[in-house]
């Protein structure tokens, strides 16, 4: 095989530096190191444990003023997740490691011991790379290539200050190899993102909210070799947006500095992504379509942003006391309508996952794959576009009194809102939710109730179905009348009193109230994970 092959058929995330793993150092499972009269360093079953007798009498500056997690005076553990590094220069061993300042944050601290008998140097190096095969187990690669992109407008505009303070030193601690870029313009990262080398890079991770991700997949897309582009780049979240979703799901966190270890320990994982057309457009989503009640709620209350996250929830709930109608035609590809195989097919894939850690299987050779299945460039839709005729796989629906039509890959759409309990990374399917308008105000706040808890999908008034593709076809609304004054006040009410016309999000931006299709794209897209193929959520909730 020549040098360019070789290159070309390397893992990604197979880590060259620890190609080593066959000859791994013969340390027991709990080996021990000495590191001085006082102290000794042991790997525990899940964790680092220091044992530094020298500790009852200093709170010494190598631990951290005494803020290790503590199991005794003289005792500390740090889980090997939080493990970042750990390095034997000359005699003295360095950990670096993530320790926890709070419920929801971490920082970058380390420990420092020199080794006090010189003879032990050749087995603290075989220590110091077991530690590492531990904190980095083999389906993770250490020291990532990882290309940041911080959005300076995100969220209140503290991204950069929140990339700086919270998430580079982690990065850092991890040797990770960082590459920082501003965008300076909207659908700036796509552009990024097309002209990547994807061959020097191991993940993309945007400090932003979900639009940069969004680009990142779709400027990922337009690679001539876009399959294998999609396929080598992680694209990641460091939540720093007002929408969050992408980390939330991913890394089970809106803590920039818990996200960035949950990248720095992430999983490759892969992830269907949806082809949109609408027009004669074309482009990719990775998180949400909305249409009607969220879709408003979400973009149609920009004249309440005084009242902060809470005009989401207040928009929710003006329209659905207004029994406001967003119908439309609705066509489907459905492939499990029903919420018990659903769930069924849930815990299947809980089981696959469980089963596929226990064995801790190493990762496919991607471009195998696509040296089998040709350039790597994206195959035409199945289901064709939103301007061929629907094919024989759509089943139509008219939906004159529809209030919700909400279709999700991810679970979580912001902390508080599992919409999509049993939305699966790569099952192949789109999670798709319609609810009609015209039930009871009771029911509608019912409905409404029961997303926090995740039980959104179990209520009889929603249609909760795995599909494959679908079009909606907005339409307008009619007033009667009679119904003209109420219809005023609800939108007043609701923050929409200037709309002129509907609202569709596609992953929280707004795109033309006109026609669209989707189509899902089993697996198409890459990004890290914690566990290997689930979100964080925990999936649909006993009933
Ligand atoms: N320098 C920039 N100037 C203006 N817009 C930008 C810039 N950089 C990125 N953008 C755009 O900002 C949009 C929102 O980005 P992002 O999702 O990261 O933040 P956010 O705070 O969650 O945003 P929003 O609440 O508006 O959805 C994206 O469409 C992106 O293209």
């Amino acid at each position: 095989m020549d040098a360019q092959r070789q290159q070309q058929h390397a893992n990604p995330f197979e880590d060259q530096d620890s190609a080593g793993s066959e000859t791994a150092p013969e340390v027991d499972e709990a080996a021990v190191l000495t590191v001085d009269r006082n102290a000794t360093l042991t790997l525990g079953t899940d964790s680092l444990i220091v044992l530094d007798e020298g500790l009852r009498h200093r709170r010494a500056a190598a631990n951290c003023l005494g803020m290790l997690p503590q199991l005794s005076r003289t005792t500390y553990a740090v889980t090997f997740y939080n493990v970042l590094w750990a390095e034997l220069d000359d005699f003295e061993v360095r950990i670096h490691f993530a320790q926890s300042t709070g419920k929801s944050s971490c920082r970058a601290a380390s420990i420092n011991y020199t080794l006090s008998d010189k003879t032990l140097h050749a087995y603290a190096s075989r220590w110091v790379e077991a530690l590492l095969l531990r904190a980095y187990p083999a389906h993770v690669k250490r020291r990532k290539r990882v290309k940041v992109l911080v959005n300076p407008f995100g969220g209140q505009g503290h991204a950069h200050n929140l990339w700086t303070s919270q998430v580079e030193p982690i990065f850092a601690a991890a040797h990770c190899a960082i590459d920082v870029e501003k965008t300076t313009h909207k659908g700036h990262a796509t552009e990024i993102a097309e002209q990547i080398d994807v061959d020097a890079v191991d993940v993309v991770a945007c400090a932003s909210g979900d639009g940069l991700p969004h680009e990142v997949f779709n400027g990922l897309a337009r690679h001539k070799n876009a399959r294998r582009a999609l396929r080598r780049v992680a694209v990641t979240q460091l939540p720093c947006g007002s929408g969050n979703a992408m980390s939330l799901n991913l890394n089970g966190t809106d803590s920039p500095s818990l996200a960035a270890v949950a990248i720095v320990k992430g999983v490759r994982s892969p992830l269907d992504l949806m082809a949109i057309t609408q027009g004669n457009n074309k482009y990719y989503s990775f998180l949400s379509q909305a249409v009607g009640i969220v879709a408003e709620s979400d973009l149609g209350t920009e004249s309440l942003r005084w009242m902060g996250s809470f005009r989401f929830t207040w928009g929710l709930m003006v329209r659905i006391l207004f029994l406001t109608t967003y119908p439309a035609e609705v066509s489907v590809v459905a492939e499990i309508e029903d919420k018990r195989e659903i769930r069924k097919a849930y815990k299947h894939a809980v089981e696959e996952q469980h089963a596929g850690a226990a064995k801790q299987l190493p990762f496919v050779n991607d471009d195998e794959t696509f040296a089998e299945n040709g350039d790597g460039e994206l195959a035409p839709l199945r289901f064709g576009t939103v301007t061929d005729p629907l094919s024989d796989d759509f089943q139509t629906e008219d939906h004159p009194g529809l209030g919700n039509f909400f279709v999700g890959n991810m679970a979580w759409m912001s902390p508080d809102t599992p919409f999509f309990p049993a939305a699966l990374p790569a099952d192949g399917h789109m999670d798709l939710i319609n609810i009609s308008a015209l039930v009871s105000r009771y029911t509608a706040l019912g409905y409404l109730l029961s997303v926090e808890s995740g039980k959104l999908m179990d209520h009889p008034a929603v249609f909760y179905r795995k599909v494959l593709a679908y079009r909606i076809t907005p339409r307008l609304r009619t007033i009667s009348p009679n119904e003209r004054w109420r219809d005023k006040i609800g939108r007043w009410l609701g923050g929409s009193a200037q709309q002129k016309e509907g609202l569709i999000a596609i992953d929280g931006e707004r795109v033309p109230y006109e026609p669209y299709q989707a189509e899902v794209i089993p697996g198409l897209g890459t990004v890290l994970t914690k566990r290997g193929g689930l979100y964080e959520y925990g999936g649909p909730k006993a009933t």
